[in-house]
């Protein structure tokens, strides 16, 4: 295989292909970014209601601690704003509607924080009692935890449904752990006001990811050009997609992982990568978006956040960006809610949310002028909501794999990150990451 063509071919446009892209065109490497879709950004994508109202259908928030993203933020002048906060929450729990997460369940909260700063996010499977913590799903950890039932129950639907995007019996002990310990820790992640949701981005987070493409070189990235392979060879690899193939010294492959594991690679990867491209599994979240004239639910004293211990949806939030023509509630369905509502028509769907909706927020939640929702489960080209995550044994077996580079292929995507893992911001310490990886990697011979 020769290695005439570009230095760097990138696999995918979202932030960790983008970042990827943008370091290795910064330190002088001919690169050649590719992306599936017509349209930049991944699992960021904004989009507009006629009237204006801005729709965040991905990734949405960032907080302080994400500071790859934030910086990026900042180097394009983007403005941000924060999420609102006026009134009070809903926290339905046990049955019981209260303003406050109640303190046995602030306890198992505080518990599963201390457990995560035992778990070193650079090398998870290190930590103490890694593998027992590995075996075990959260939910069986949950239960035998000793803490209430009720507090099981809240806080398996918060952190491994608004963190993970699934349930408990999904993931490991460890995995969650890890996932935690990515982030920041319980509060970090599960915040608004200094936490992981305080800020918006004004005109929606997929704008950085387009401002990110408007810096690559002319010709340097395609789109709507999907990959189907990869050759590599000793010196060099082939990018094979559905309309050329493109011959280069390294690849970068910035995919979720069920879709890495989909290219036809040649020769076939390591067993271990297949099994660690295998074992992640891609949450199941489903966002939908509720339109309302105003949002009525302040007049009532309420926040439009919620968090709930049963019931379709785990979380709700008020998403109405500042001078938007009319109000946004976005909820979040996890688990085997978010699985069942999937199983049932789009007018079932929405009967269910706005039935929930109405029993948090009052009768007028019950009728929306419009409802949107975007399956990401059902897109081709990401599979799943949020990230993936190790299936039980995955991150002790597998883990320490995610990030090393196999020959000339190097590995980024949020899945890879060992901080912010499953944000946009571990989506960019990853592109860093393999960016660094290509640049280490470059011998004289190899930089075409
Ligand atoms: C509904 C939702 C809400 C979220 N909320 C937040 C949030 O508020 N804050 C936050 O930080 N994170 C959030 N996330 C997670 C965040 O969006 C992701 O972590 C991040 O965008 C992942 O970036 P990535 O570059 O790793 O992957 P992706 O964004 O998935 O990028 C991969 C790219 O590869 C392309 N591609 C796929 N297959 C091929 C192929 N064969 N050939 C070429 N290109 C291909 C895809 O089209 C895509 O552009 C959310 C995600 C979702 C879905």
């Amino acid at each position: 295989m020769g290695t005439t063509g570009h230095d760097v071919v990138i696999v995918g446009a979202g932030f960790a292909g983008l970042t990827a892209a943008r370091e290795l065109h910064a330190a002088g490497c001919d690169i050649l970014l590719l992306e599936a879709r017509c349209r930049v950004g991944g699992r960021a994508l904004t989009r507009f209601l006629p009237d204006g109202t801005q729709l965040d259908l991905g990734g949405q928030w960032i907080g302080p601690a994400q500071t790859r993203i934030g910086e990026l933020v900042r180097h394009f002048g983007i403005d941000t704003y924060p999420t609102p906060e006026h009134g009070d929450p809903v926290v339905d729990y046990g049955g019981e509607r209260r303003t406050d997460v109640p303190a046995e369940a602030g306890r198992l909260l505080a518990e599963i924080d201390a457990l995560s700063r035992q778990v070193p996010p650079e090398r998870p499977w290190a930590a103490e009692q890694a593998t027992a913590a590995d075996r075990q799903t959260f939910a069986s950890w949950l239960a035998a935890s000793g803490h209430p039932e009720q507090a099981q129950r809240y806080v398996g639907r918060v952190i491994s449904g608004g963190l993970l995007a699934g349930s408990p019996a999904e993931t490991s002990l460890l995995e969650t752990l890890f996932y935690v310990a990515s982030g920041g820790g319980v509060d970090a992640l599960l915040g608004y006001r200094g936490g992981a949701q305080e800020t918006r981005i004004v005109g929606g987070a997929q704008h950085i990811a387009e401002r990110m493409a408007d810096e690559l070189p002319p010709g340097a990235l395609r789109l709507g050009e999907p990959v189907v392979g990869v050759e590599h060879g000793a010196d060099g690899v082939r990018v094979v997609t559905r309309l050329a193939a493109y011959p280069a010294a390294h690849a970068v492959i910035a995919l979720p992982p069920v879709l890495a594991g989909q290219l036809r690679h040649d020769p076939p990867l390591s067993a271990l990568r297949a099994g660690a491209l295998q074992r992640q599994a891609a949450g199941t979240a489903l966002k939908v978006h509720a339109v309302y004239p105003e949002p009525f639910w302040g007049a009532d004293g309420l926040s439009g956040l919620s968090t709930s211990d049963s019931g379709v949806l785990t979380e709700t939030v008020d998403n109405t960006p500042p001078g938007a023509p009319r109000a946004v509630l976005t909820a979040f369905a996890y688990g085997d809610e978010a699985v069942a509502l999937r199983r049932s028509s789009p007018e079932e769907r929405q009967a269910a949310v706005t039935e929930r909706l109405g029993a948090l927020f009052g009768e007028r939640a019950r009728q929306p002028q419009e409802f949107i929702t975007h399956d990401w489960l059902a897109q081709e080209w990401t599979r799943g909501c949020f990230s993936a995550h190790f299936a039980p044994g995955g991150r002790t077996a597998f883990g320490g794999l995610l990030h090393t580079p196999e020959g000339r292929l190097h590995w980024a995507g949020t899945e890879t990150a060992v901080h912010g893992n499953g944000y946009f911001d571990g989506a960019v310490e990853s592109g860093l990451r393999a960016a660094r990886d290509v640049l280490a990697a470059r011998t004289p011979s190899s930089t075409g």
